[in-house]
């Protein structure tokens, strides 16, 4: 084997002849440092690996560490020399002056690096990825933080050898970790444990690589290890978006998508993979990669710089998020150094994960296949045709490049946790549905960038929820306010004039692309959801979103007119809102003040309960009272004014009660509504109702059904395509007597046109 001069060179074992300097990195298990070599005045690198972090045994180590010193190629680090320093193994290495891709990124380079440097960087890693499955060796931990380079621009690859058989030695029944860091790099075969591996799997994390290079992070590196596993193994490999990524050439592309095989079979080897178009164009050393370089800080600055960047960027969290992202950074760095993890304690994890997975960015296996053939491949879609379920009851959880939204998977575990429960029980929001809204509404506070992730507005108790401490509803409702305001603020500006009817239910012009997309995770709802929705032609029905196809009459329609209760009952209960909630509704400041308006509704109803339940109290205790003296007096003689009394008290107690048992009901019933409502406002406001061009069906119903157990009391949003057309033409006393019919009905019916004029809900209803 050939070696260059530098690395023929002795090192010495003794402890004393290294001077460490600076820190200029950080993995899993070890430490490297900048340091001198005195003998020469050289400079190195030494790692310092931490053996009691490492599940394996010195022997082993040092064999490898020998084998790693052996093998010689210009684009691998090798080792000079290794020996153990009180618990560690010191590894003496080149230092490569400019450091990893992953520090270049993190520090100039957050959005990735440009086709040209990456298309060098990638080659030169390949070349020595080559020669290691040459050599009988797989890598196992490619990735940008192990691509470092030299003052001259040389791309070597590091960390092979030490890092993969520390710890897996060929029996990985013997040395299992728990599983640290992130899966993002990790071939699914590697994942799946059963059926082994070999130095294909290196090839995927090349694949991954190339994605890290050209985004500035690999995919999903932002998600929970666990959800990352599920993504790898259940979503088509992630890839680069014909459309999105437009910057990036067809052959950069598809070089990804050869590299990003489930099989590990179809994956092409290192050496053909180094034939590939994609490579004949790059230049070594890469001018490119020259120019990336010029102006940088020495490395231990730069390293300095990033770890206060990344303080810096902690501190301005709340301390929940800063922690999950403090993890979430530290093992986008570290990926898992081995793979060798205890499979059987990744499934425990990731069985407790909610079974949604509505992928991010993976696209289904078809999204891949039609990237390769070059084919638009909307990240954002589905392959349902609805788009993906990115976001639900109030929450927006768009994604744009993979793992670069905080807390998305978070917003979809609780979105699908929230959708997979029953929504609105018997009496009233249920337990499950009220959880549902208060984590998202977390959540999403707890997100740093609303923009991409919006709570719902307002948080409605149930009668049960009254019992909690008022200390809580308050912030509960407090958060919710605040969340509202910002929407609020934020569409004021679109909203226009509010129609005259039931003003209460004006929703704003929120407009957000694929809002309704693609519930078909959702499951539920309930068997009066399908009830009702089977009145037109179900074409599909997930969970309570049911897809008619049939032509509805608006006006004529039963189940529009049949009840008329929640109408009246807004109509009537505006003398117990408050002023202001009425003034809002002609202003156009609705539906804040309509959630601050149901708020204290739900307050007054309580109270009115605590009210109606003290007097059953008193009722029952006179009754007792009533029978104490009744017996009292069987053994006296009744005076004509004690039975006249006891008379008059069974019939007016009797009609009593029944009045106030009645009123109970219907303050229960006024609460379930308004919990429906509200919830359904919410989802309004946050909806720009939009379907993908359904060639064919003219009208287009979306029902969202609460499953309430009354059919009267069902509460439909209904989303029409065309019906938006036919609706205009009429006249606009029609167009009134249906939203008021509609409403009354508890059906709020959202026609939306999607192609050509834009309208959006708030349009539809401010424009009679
Ligand atoms: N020879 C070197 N010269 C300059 N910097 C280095 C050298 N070796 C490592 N580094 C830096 O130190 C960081 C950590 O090194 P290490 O090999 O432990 O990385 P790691 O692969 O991220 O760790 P692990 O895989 O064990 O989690 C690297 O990402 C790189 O930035």
């Amino acid at each position: 084997m050939k070696r260059s001069a530098s690395e023929r060179k002795t090192f010495s074992t003794s402890r004393e002849e290294y001077e460490l300097l600076e820190e200029i990195g950080q993995g899993a298990s070890a430490t490297v440092y900048r340091a001198i070599y005195r003998p020469t005045n050289e400079v190195v690198a030494v790692k310092c690996l931490d053996l009691e972090r490492c599940n394996s045994n010195l022997e082993n180590i040092q064999k490898e560490a020998q084998i790693m010193s052996l093998m010689n190629h210009p684009n691998l680090v090798t080792s000079y020399c290794s020996f153990v320093v009180d618990r560690c193994l010191w590894v003496i290495m080149p230092f490569m002056a400019e450091g990893s891709c992953l520090h270049l990124m993190k520090y100039g380079y957050p959005d990735g690096l440009k086709e040209s440097t990456i298309g060098y960087i990638l080659k030169e890693t390949l070349k020595a990825l080559d020669y290691l499955h040459r050599h009988g060796h797989i890598h196992r931990d490619v990735k940008a933080g192990n691509i470092l380079i030299d003052s001259d621009g040389m791309v070597k690859l590091a960390d092979f050898g030490v890092s993969a058989c520390m710890f897996d030695n060929g029996d990985r029944r013997r040395a299992r970790n728990t599983f640290i860091g992130t899966p993002c790099w990790m071939a699914p075969e590697v994942m799946q444990q059963d059926s082994g591996y070999d130095f294909k799997a290196d090839i995927w994390s090349f694949g991954i690589t190339a994605l890290e290079l050209a985004h500035g992070h690999a995919p999903f590196s932002k998600f929970p290890p666990m959800k990352v596993l599920l993504m790898t193994l259940q979503n088509a490999p992630p890839g680069l978006d014909y459309d999105r990524d437009k910057k990036f050439s067809k052959s950069f592309k598809e070089m990804i998508g050869m590299c990003l095989v489930k099989d590990q079979k179809k994956r092409p080897t290192a050496e053909k993979l180094l034939k590939h178009s994609f490579f004949k164009k790059t230049k070594s050393p890469g001018p490119s990669v020259k120019k990336v370089l010029l102006d940088l800080p020495p490395l231990g600055d730069r390293v300095k710089i990033i770890q206060l960047k990344d303080a810096a960027q902690l501190a301005s969290k709340e301390l929940p998020s800063a922690e999950q992202e403090a993890m979430s950074q530290s093992e986008y760095k570290r990926s898992v150094s081995g793979w060798n993890f205890d499979v059987e304690d990744l499934k425990l994890q990731a069985s407790l994960i909610p079974d949604d997975d509505d992928d991010i960015t993976g696209a289904k296996d078809e999204d891949q296949t039609k990237r390769l053939a070059g084919e638009d491949v909307d990240a954002s879609s589905s392959s349902s045709g609805f788009g993906r379920t990115t976001s639900f009851v109030g929450v927006d959880c768009r994604e744009g490049t993979s793992g670069s939204e905080t807390s998305t998977a978070e917003c979809l575990n609780q979105i699908s946790d929230f959708g997979d429960k029953e929504y609105v029980d018997g009496n009233g929001c249920s337990e499950a549905a009220l959880q549902g809204l208060e984590k998202i509404t977390q959540v999403c506070l707890k997100s740093q960038n609303n923009r991409n992730c919006r709570a719902p507005n307002g948080l409605l108790m149930p009668d049960r929820e009254v019992t909690r401490s008022l200390s809580e509803k308050d912030v509960i409702s407090k958060r919710c306010e605040n969340n509202h305001q910002e929407i609020t603020d934020k569409s004021r500006h679109t909203m226009r004039k509010v129609p005259s009817f039931n003003s209460q239910l004006m929703l704003p012009n929120q407009a957000s692309a694929n809002n309704l997309s693609a519930p078909s995770r959702f499951s539920g709802g309930s068997g009066d959801a399908v009830e009702d929705s089977s009145k037109v032609d179900l074409v599909q029905k997930k969970g309570r979103f049911s897809v008619t196809s049939e032509n509805v009459d608006f006006v004529n329609d039963p189940s529009m007119k049949r009840s008329s209760s929640f109408g009246a009952f807004l109509l009537d209960s505006k003398q117990g809102l408050p002023v202001q909630s009425s003034k809002a509704a002609q202003n156009g400041s609705a539906p804040a003040s309509l959630a601050s308006s149901l708020q204290c509704l739900l307050k007054q109803t309580s109270a009115l309960q605590d009210l109606i339940a003290s007097s059953l109290n008193n009722l029952e205790r006179g009754k007792a009272a009533d029978g104490q003296t009744c017996s009292a007096l069987q053994k006296g003689k009744p005076t004509p004014e004690s039975q006249s009394s006891e008379n008059v008290g069974d019939t007016s107690d009797g009609g009593r009660r029944q009045l106030l048992l009645s009123k109970i009901s219907e303050f229960q019933s006024r609460m379930n509504d308004l919990t429906v409502v509200l919830t359904t406002e919410n989802l309004m406001q946050m909806k720009k109702l939009r379907r993908p061009n359904d060639h064919g069906s003219p009208l287009f119903i979306l029902s969202i059904l609460s499953s309430r157990s009354e059919p009267s009391r069902r509460l439909a949003c209904s989303a029409s395509f065309s019906g938006m057309c036919v609706f205009n033409l009429l006249s606009s006393t029609r167009r009134n007597r249906i939203l008021t019919s509609a409403v009354n009905a508890q059906f709020v019916n959202c026609l939306y046109e999607e192609q050509g004029s834009n309208l959006t809900l708030m349009d539809w209803f401010v424009d009679i």
